[in-house]
């Protein structure tokens, strides 16, 4: 029996990941469980799972979840709360599945307390890669990948010997505007950014596949779960989202792992790894699929790609101001305060404002966050 905590439980990664475990009541045995503001999905949840402690923000929503729930729950509030989860002794790996920067202090105290970390929460590794995959190092725990690519990747390099690894190719949708001129992406609401052509996910991501932001923070990702420099790390556009991403090797071998665009996959693989367990779901058909394509990506179009691999290569804390300004950008593009465009010229002006340094500690780079803040609110 695995004891999982799951960070994000009222979320589109930990409800997918509810699912496989309810699949499989013999395997997994949930002992945390944590929402912002859904208070309802997680009494809910609660009562279906009875974990041992439950997080919610509020500390008010806090008291109502202790006056409903009917387990010997216990309720915690805010980021005391959510590095209880991260820590919780019962817990054998910790399912980060909160969205943003939120989730870098969860996803430390994860592998600092020596528990294996299976990470959807990808602004983790952009914000404080270095720190969390060293001390990840420094406690000899896994990080396993849940993002699809990562997972992809993942699963691709099992028995290679990394010295013959040359590149890895992560695939991106393109995502709703691929085929849309600059022009038509400026003028298309933003109702039309959050519906991605292959994957339903939360807000935040689904905006930044639509920037390709996404595909940006995922190149940093990589870099750290990989251990790879900028010139290892490619972005092919594969509209249909089947090859989830490639390793190339030196003898021009590339290998990749194809599966219907389906988070429960990636999920379960990180939370029964070394292991693979059957998945109630229908069998990839190429057949049906008929032919998969590939494209090259458009910077021009997709700024906000490039902008990551220059944080990228500028390294220490420019991923920081390159996630933060985005962080604080999409809600504003979603109530459509700032375009499409604007997003991507405030978060290259910041950086510009930005001498990057190397870091040491999370308050370093919550420093940071607060003055890309400020920063950000003097251009609005
Ligand atoms: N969705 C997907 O298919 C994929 C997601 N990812 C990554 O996984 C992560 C989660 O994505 P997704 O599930 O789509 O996001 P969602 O917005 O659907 O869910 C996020 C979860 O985190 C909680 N949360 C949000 N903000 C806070 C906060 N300030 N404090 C505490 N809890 C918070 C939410 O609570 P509440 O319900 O109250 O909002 C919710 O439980 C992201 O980093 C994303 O990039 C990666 C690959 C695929
Ligand atoms: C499911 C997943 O891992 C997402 O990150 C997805 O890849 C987003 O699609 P894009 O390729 O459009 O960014
Ligand atoms: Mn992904």
């Amino acid at each position: 029996m695995k004891n999982i905590s799951i960070l994000g439980s009222t979320g589109s990664i930990g409800k997918q990941a509810l699912e496989v475990v309810r699949e499989y009541p013999d395997i997994f045995n949930i002992v945390a469980l944590s929402t912002n503001k859904n208070r309802r999905l997680l009494l809910e949840q609660i009562n279906e799972f009875q974990p041992e402690i439950a997080v919610i923000t509020d500390a008010e929503d806090a008291a109502w979840l202790k006056l409903h729930i009917q387990t010997r729950t216990k309720v915690y509030n805010g980021m005391n709360g959510l590095v209880e989860i991260a820590t919780l002794p019962s817990a054998d790996i910790v399912l980060n599945a909160l969205v943003g920067s939120i989730g870098l202090t969860p996803s430390y105290k994860t592998v600092e307390s020596g528990k294996t970390l299976a990470l959807a929460n990808k602004e983790s590794l952009v914000v404080g890669g270095e720190l969390i995959m060293n001390t990840a190092k420094k406690h000899n725990v896994d990080v396993l990948p849940v993002d699809s690519e990562h997972s992809a990747i993942f699963q691709c390099l099992r028995g290679e010997n990394i010295n013959s690894l040359t590149s890895v190719i992560l695939t991106a949708s393109g995502g709703p505007f691929r085929n849309l001129s600059k022009k038509e992406i400026e003028f298309s609401h933003p109702s039309k950014a959050l519906k991605h052509p292959n994957w339903s996910m939360g807000q935040k991501i689904t905006i930044d596949s639509a920037t390709m932001m996404n595909k940006g923070l995922e190149v940093i990702e990589a870099k750290w779960l990989f251990d790879l420099n900028a010139e290892q790390i490619k972005v092919l556009v594969h509209p249909e989202s089947i090859i989830h991403s490639m390793v190339e090797f030196s003898d021009t071998s590339v290998i990749a792992q194809l599966g219907w665009p389906d988070m429960r996959i990636p999920i379960q693989f990180a939370l029964t790894y070394p292991e693979r367990i059957y998945l109630k779901t229908d069998k990839l058909d190429l057949a049906s699929i008929s032919q998969l394509n590939f494209e090259k990506v458009d910077t021009k179009r997709f700024p906000n790609l490039q902008l990551a691999f220059d944080a990228m290569e500028k390294g220490g804390t420019m991923p920081c101001v390159l996630n933060s300004a985005n962080e604080e950008l999409v809600p504003l593009y979603i109530e459509g305060i700032v375009s499409f465009y604007q997003m991507s010229e405030i978060i290259d002006k910041i950086m510009n404002c930005h001498q990057s340094v190397t870091y040491s500690s999370i308050q370093e780079l919550q420093e940071i966050e607060t003055w890309v803040k400020r920063q950000i609110s003097e251009y609005i």
